[in-house]
């Protein structure tokens, strides 16, 4: 668990993170999300002792990091998967750490297996690729079998295989009761991954509550239909008659706004119209995320990404 209360951290006349209060629950992943700037990176730190808040708190396991009296083995952490030692091997760097922290040596080769780095462990750190790198951030993060996992940007640098392979391992952590917090830019990513979420934005809290509660609740209540071309003027008219809007996207199909898609589907059966497509509408993490923060940006390009914030968010199948 970790647990921010009222979290602040001002640099000189400029504020990171602003009054944050959460919780990151055991037994889920939690995905962390801002825009460049936003303060993830400040409250990872925080809640690592690794800068001291100007006022508030931040407790992992119950405890503040530096109070934790075998730090490792309740929190480990991924900040910067090159802040490693170049010259020391895979093998020795993970070494140094189980040593300085009472772990048994026959930790490292555990960890080794788990994300995948034997056939490299006798190479020099400097020597890696990024995805190997964050692979032995990973392991470093798990030497001390911690009940907290903190990892910052983690999937930079992976290939799809490798994607694919940290989203299976922090599921699994989790499912195991693991507290993992997981900040990523990569929305799909997160989508797929995390099971709860929270959003910040110039070091305020934005959204903190369940991906999927999230997704559905910003969503559009809309559906898309398709009929036949000789039947969609009058489905058409008969879904506006019920006071449904109904607009055509760029696939030949209506966009219909008002009644729920099991209902289209009873009228459409009542007035023996085929219907070929039925699909009822929700938008991706991306987007809900590029609307939410769009005011939150604090580093923005004159011709803005989120410019189309406003425009009206897509249909995915749900
Ligand atoms: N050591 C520092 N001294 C001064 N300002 C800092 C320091 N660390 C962070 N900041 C500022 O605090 C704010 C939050 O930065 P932080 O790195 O926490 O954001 P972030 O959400 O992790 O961003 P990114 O997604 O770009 O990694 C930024 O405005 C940053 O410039």
């Amino acid at each position: 668990m970790i647990e921010a209360r009222e979290l602040t951290k001002r640099y000189g006349g400029r504020t990171a993170v602003d009054g944050l209060t959460f919780t990151v629950r055991p037994g889920a992943v939690t995905g962390f999300l801002g825009p460049n700037g936003a303060g993830k990176s400040t409250t990872m730190r925080l809640a690592l002792g690794l800068v001291r808040p100007t006022a508030g708190s931040v407790t992992v396991a119950g405890r503040r990091y530096s109070e934790l009296a075998a730090p490792l083995r309740e929190a480990g952490a991924l900040l910067d998967a090159r802040a490693v030692h170049g010259g020391h091997t895979v093998r020795r760097h993970l070494l140094g750490l189980a040593r300085s922290h009472g772990i048994p040596a026959r930790r490292v080769d555990e960890v080794l297996g788990a994300v995948g780095l034997e056939s490299v462990a006798d190479r020099r750190a400097r020597g890696l690729s990024l995805g190997m790198a964050q692979r032995l951030g990973i392991a470093a993060a798990l030497i001390g079998d911690p009940g907290v996992l903190i990892l910052d940007e983690p999937v930079n640098g992976l290939d799809t295989e490798g994607i694919r392979w940290i989203r299976a391992l922090l599921k699994s952590l989790a499912a195991e009761g693991r507290t993992v917090f997981l900040a990523s830019h990569l929305m799909s990513e997160l989508e797929l991954t995390a099971d709860r979420i929270i959003v910040i934005g110039r070091g305020r809290l934005l959204a903190d509550t369940d991906m999927r509660t999230f997704i559905e609740s910003n969503s559009p209540h809309a559906t898309l239909l398709r009929t036949p071309a000789e039947e969609s003027g009058r489905m058409r008219a008969l879904l506006e008659a019920r006071g449904a809007a109904v607009r055509p996207d760029a696939h030949g199909r209506w966009r219909v706004t008002g009644p729920t898609t099991t209902d289209i589907g009873e009228l459409a059966r009542e007035h023996r119209i085929a219907v070929h497509e039925l699909t009822p509408c929700r938008s991706s993490l991306e987007e809900i995320y590029t609307a939410l923060t769009g005011a939150a940006v604090e580093y923005r390009s004159t011709r803005s990404a989120d410019a189309n914030a406003e425009e009206e968010l897509s249909c995915m199948p749900s």
